[in-house]
C-alpha cells in the first residue's frame, strides 16, 4: 500500500538461496529468489508439492536461515541474527497461523490471544484486544475455552493471537487446511478484511485455488524458482497455472 506515495515493503527478498543437506545429496530448496512484497498486501504462494513454499515461508518468518541472499522484514535484515535474537523478532515482528490451531487448550480464548504479549513481557492493550477480538467475531467467546468453539472459531482465535502484536507479517500456512469449505471461505474473508480495513500484510502458502483467488497476488514457486505471478487471481486461472507447473 502506497504511504506518501513511497511503495513501502514490508517483506524484501534478494538472491535468496537454501540448500539442505540430505546424505551425500544437497537439496536445492530455494535457488535465487528476489521479490518485494508490499505492506497491506495479500499474498498468496503456490507450486507444486517440493517446490519450496514451506521453506520460502520459514526463511521469510526467521525459522529458517537461507543459505545466501538478503531478507529485510519491515526493514530489518534477519542475516546475521543469533537463535535468541530470531525468537525475538518472531514473537515481536511476525503472526503466525498454521493449519493446525496450536491453541491452548486450558487457556480461555483471551488468554490464546494475549499470550504472544505475555511471552514477550509486553503490557496487554485492553482497546486493541477489544478491538482485534470483535474483527475475529469473537468478543461474546473471550471466556470460553478451544474445545467449546468450532474449527472455524478456533482458526479465528489463532488469527486473533497472530494480530495481537501488530505484526510487520501475517504467516498463514494452509490456513483452511483443516476446515470444510464454508468455514475455510469465512476464515479467508477475514484474512482479507485484515488486509483490507487493519492494513496488515499476509502471506499465505496454500494449495487450494479458492483460497489462492483471495490474494491481491499470487506467486508461484516450480524447484526452488520463482514460475510467475497472476494479480487479481480467478480461482480457474490459478487452477490452470498450477497444472501447467505440472499440479492438477
Ligand atoms: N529439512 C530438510 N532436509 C532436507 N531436505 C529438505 C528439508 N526440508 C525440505 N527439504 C526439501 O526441499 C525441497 C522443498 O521442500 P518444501 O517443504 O519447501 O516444499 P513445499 O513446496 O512446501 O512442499 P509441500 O507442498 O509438499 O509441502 C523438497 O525437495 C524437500 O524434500
Amino acid at each position: 500500500m502506497a504511504k506518501s506515495g513511497v511503495l513501502q515493503y514490508a517483506v524484501q527478498l534478494d538472491s535468496v538461496t537454501k540448500k539442505y543437506r540430505s546424505g551425500r545429496n544437497e537439496v536445492h530448496a530455494l535457488r535465487g529468489i528476489t521479490a518485494a512484497f508490499p505492506t497491506g498486501s495479500f499474498t498468496a504462494v503456490m507450486g507444486p508439492s517440493g517446490s519450496g513454499k514451506s521453506t520460502f515461508l520459514n526463511c521469510v518468518a526467521g525459522l529458517d536461515h537461507p543459505t545466501s541472499g538478503h531478507i529485510l522484514l519491515g526493514g530489518t535484515e534477519l542475516s546475521g541474527r543469533t537463535e535468541a535474537q530470531l525468537t525475538e523478532f518472531r514473537r515481536d515482528r511476525i503472526g503466525f497461523v498454521f493449519q493446525a490451531y496450536n491453541l491452548l487448550s486450558a487457556l480461555t480464548v483471551e488468554d490464546n490471544v494475549t499470550m504472544p504479549l505475555r511471552l514477550a513481557d509486553a503490557p496487554v492493550d485492553h482497546q486493541h484486544l477489544s478491538f482485534v477480538l470483535s474483527a475475529v467475531g469473537l468478543a461474546e467467546h473471550r471466556t470460553r475455552r478451544p474445545n467449546q468453539l468450532s474449527g472455524g472459531q478456533q482458526q479465528r482465535v489463532a488469527i486473533a493471537r497472530a494480530l495481537i502484536t501488530r505484526p510487520d507479517l501475517v504467516c498463514a500456512d494452509e490456513p483452511t487446511g483443516a476446515l470444510d469449505s464454508r468455514t475455510g471461505r469465512q476464515v479467508l474473508a477475514l484474512l482479507r478484511q485484515v488486509v483490507d480495513e487493519m492494513g496488515q500484510t499476509v502471506l499465505m502458502v496454500t494449495h487450494d485455488p479458492v483460497a489462492a483467488a483471495q490474494a491481491d497476488t499470487v506467486v508461484f514457486l516450480a524447484d526452488g524458482q520463482l514460475a510467475g505471478e497472476l494479480r487479481a487471481p480467478t480461482p480457474e486461472q490459478v487452477a490452470e497455472r498450477m497444472t501447467r507447473l505440472g499440479e492438477a
